[in-house]
């Protein structure tokens, strides 16, 4: 197959057609997850200059010095804030990834039921206006997050609010990630970051552009994924998998490293991950049983203990 024909494997869904034809959109949005666990939105309406301004903020971020940038390490209980390069490891894998990044996450009002899970951001003193810039940025994907969650409860025969409460409050986070250059070769082994499977609910991918992002498809070959400018890459988290009793698959994927031409060149990529509420128990749909198709999962848990259990494995706690 051309490298062409690999990359339009999956063909861009273009959000203007949610408004005018819901049920439409919901299919094809829905037969994408259901086939790749993957789909490319063109078309998302997010401010480009929200998109820009957090990005900008996320390089200067990450060009001071390690010194500087240790003051903000995260805490282990916290998954706000920086972890440095070398530390996330995928499940099972041998080697640290080749990134560094940021968590932002939820603001909650002071006293808020969630706040002993949910705590706060973490500020930089030396750019005073890094919480406001990438809170404006967490706060548009949160939105369109549940635009897209609403088309999947269509998709799913669900009312078009289902998600509207499991997500209320929910312990999202928006990560900048910065893979840096690789002037000299990394260690044998090493990529930036592993196969893995996303844990949370649905992620919403920005910076995609910049090649490396590899799919694994049903015959276990990778699909490099180089979506069009403009538009935005989403993939079904575990959460969501195991909620559908895995009609809409979390599919493995990968950031491999640059080929030889490209090395010079960082990487920066935005996933934002969208969670349930802490206290959501994630609960086989009935839409989703059948007697193909049997209910794989006869115990409830809540988000956050599915949560605890995943970061353990990943060597984030
Ligand atoms: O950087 C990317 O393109 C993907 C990142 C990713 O899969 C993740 O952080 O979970
Ligand atoms: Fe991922």
């Amino acid at each position: 197959m051309s490298l062409d024909a690999v990359v339009s494997a999956i063909a861009p869904v273009s959000m203007s057609q949610r408004e005018n034809a819901p049920e439409a959109f919901a299919k094809e949005l829905g037969e994408s997850f259901k086939r790749y666990g993957f789909a490319v939105l063109a078309d998302h309406g997010l401010d480009q200059n929200v998109l820009d301004t957090a990005l900008e903020r996320t390089k200067t971020f990450f060009a001071m010095s390690d010194v500087e940038k240790a003051k903000y390490k995260h805490t282990p209980e916290g998954q706000r804030g920086y972890f440095p390069f070398g530390q996330e490891i995928a499940k099972d894998a041998k080697h640290v990834d080749l990134k560094e990044f940021w968590h932002i996450a939820r603001d909650l009002p002071e006293g808020h039921p969630y706040s002993d899970i949910m705590p706060p951001n973490i500020s930089i003193d030396e750019i005073p206006d890094w919480h406001q810039q990438t809170y404006a940025m967490f706060e548009a994907l949160d939105q369109l997050g549940l635009k897209v969650l609403s088309s999947i409860a269509i998709y799913l025969g669900l009312e078009e609010n289902w998600f509207d409460d499991a997500m209320r409050d929910g312990n999202s986070i928006l990560r900048m990630l910065h893979y840096p250059a690789q002037e000299t070769p990394p260690p044998e082994g090493s990529v930036r970051a592993a196969e893995h499977g996303d844990i949370n609910v649905i992620t919403l991918l920005l910076g995609a552009e910049e090649g490396g992002l590899e799919v694994k498809d049903r015959d276990g070959l990778w699909l490099p994924i180089t979506p069009p400018a403009g538009c935005l890459v989403v993939n079904v988290g575990d959460m969501l998998e195991r909620l559908t009793n895995h009609i809409l698959p979390s599919t493995l994927h990968r950031v491999v490293n640059p080929k030889p031409e490209r090395s010079k060149f960082a990487r920066y990529s935005t996933p934002f991950f969208a969670h349930f509420r802490p206290d959501f128990e994630i609960k086989t749909l009935e839409t989703c049983i059948s007697d193909e198709n049997p209910n794989r999962y006869e115990q409830s848990i809540s988000a956050n203990d599915f949560l605890l259990q995943r970061l353990k494995e990943i060597g984030l706690i």
